[in-house]
């Protein structure tokens, strides 16, 4: 794993979109993987206010909660409208169905998806719990797309979003690890002090289910890229520009 620190979230953003940019004008990214909550923003302000041709690339994202539709102001499907689909011209975008009737079913679909598009580059954030996608700590390395019961951690870290935190969702579809690794390269962005602890046991902990996050360390090609904070704990050694 590579990791690159940056002093302001704005710098690292335009880095992992730089990434991106290259492989959508180079023609590597046919299918681009992203994800939802506070850390991508600056990455799709970015994206959003460039002019970039993206009528050949497909979308699949990470997650989604149940029980919300697309019109819901917290549903993940709401919040990529909003903050970039609307605005380009992307192929196709995905995200899980959190509204289908059979859910299993939908992962079952979903999971097609994933093989029907293989993921080039994968935009990944990281939980405070060290949660990849809404792969929360137990997760099996072996999980493909899933329905899963979120933590308490989880629903108190995001009901930031939400009036009340008795609507914050119990449970979301999320790829599953598998699903997650099988993505050719992945960029994975922490920001902010509360992330540093996840930080440090994704590059420096055991590899264990304990922290999901810690299974990219087996993934041949993986950047972090981090503000001062969120790598505020790695031991001063550790490789980064
Ligand atoms: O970026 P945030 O809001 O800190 O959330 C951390 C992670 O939790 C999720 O919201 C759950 O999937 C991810 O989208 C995100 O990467």
């Amino acid at each position: 794993m590579q990791l690159h620190t940056y002093s302001t979230v704005t710098d690292a953003s335009a880095k992992a979109f730089d990434i991106i940019k290259t492989g959508i004008e180079n023609g590597s990214i046919r299918t681009l993987g992203l994800a939802t909550g506070g850390t991508p923003l600056k990455f799709y302000e970015k994206f959003r206010a460039s002019n970039l041709d993206v009528s050949n690339v497909s979308t699949v994202n990470l997650d989604e909660y149940v029980g919300l539709n697309a019109k819901d102001e917290n549903s993940y499907r709401y919040y990529m409208e909003k903050e970039l689909f609307s605005h380009m011209n992307f192929k196709e975008t995905f995200l899980p169905n959190g509204m289908a009737a059979d859910l299993d079913e939908e992962c079952l679909h979903y999971e097609g998806i994933l093989q029907d598009h293989p993921v080039d580059v994968q935009i990944l954030g990281i939980g405070e719990n060290g949660h990849i996608g809404f792969n929360e700590p137990g997760t099996s390395f072996e999980s493909l797309t899933h329905v899963v019961e979120l933590t308490e951690s989880t629903r108190e870290a995001n009901k930031r979003y939400f009036d009340k935190e008795e609507d914050v969702p119990t449970h979301a579809i999320s790829m599953g690890i598998k699903s997650i690794l099988s993505a050719k390269k992945i960029i994975l962005l922490a920001f902010g002090a509360n992330k540093a602890e996840a930080v440090k046991q994704m590059l420096e902990g055991e590899v264990s289910e304990g922290c999901p996050a810690s299974v990219l360390q087996k993934h041949s090609d993986v950047i972090v890229l981090a503000d001062q904070e969120a790598a505020s704990l790695l031991k001063e050694g550790i490789a980064r520009d």
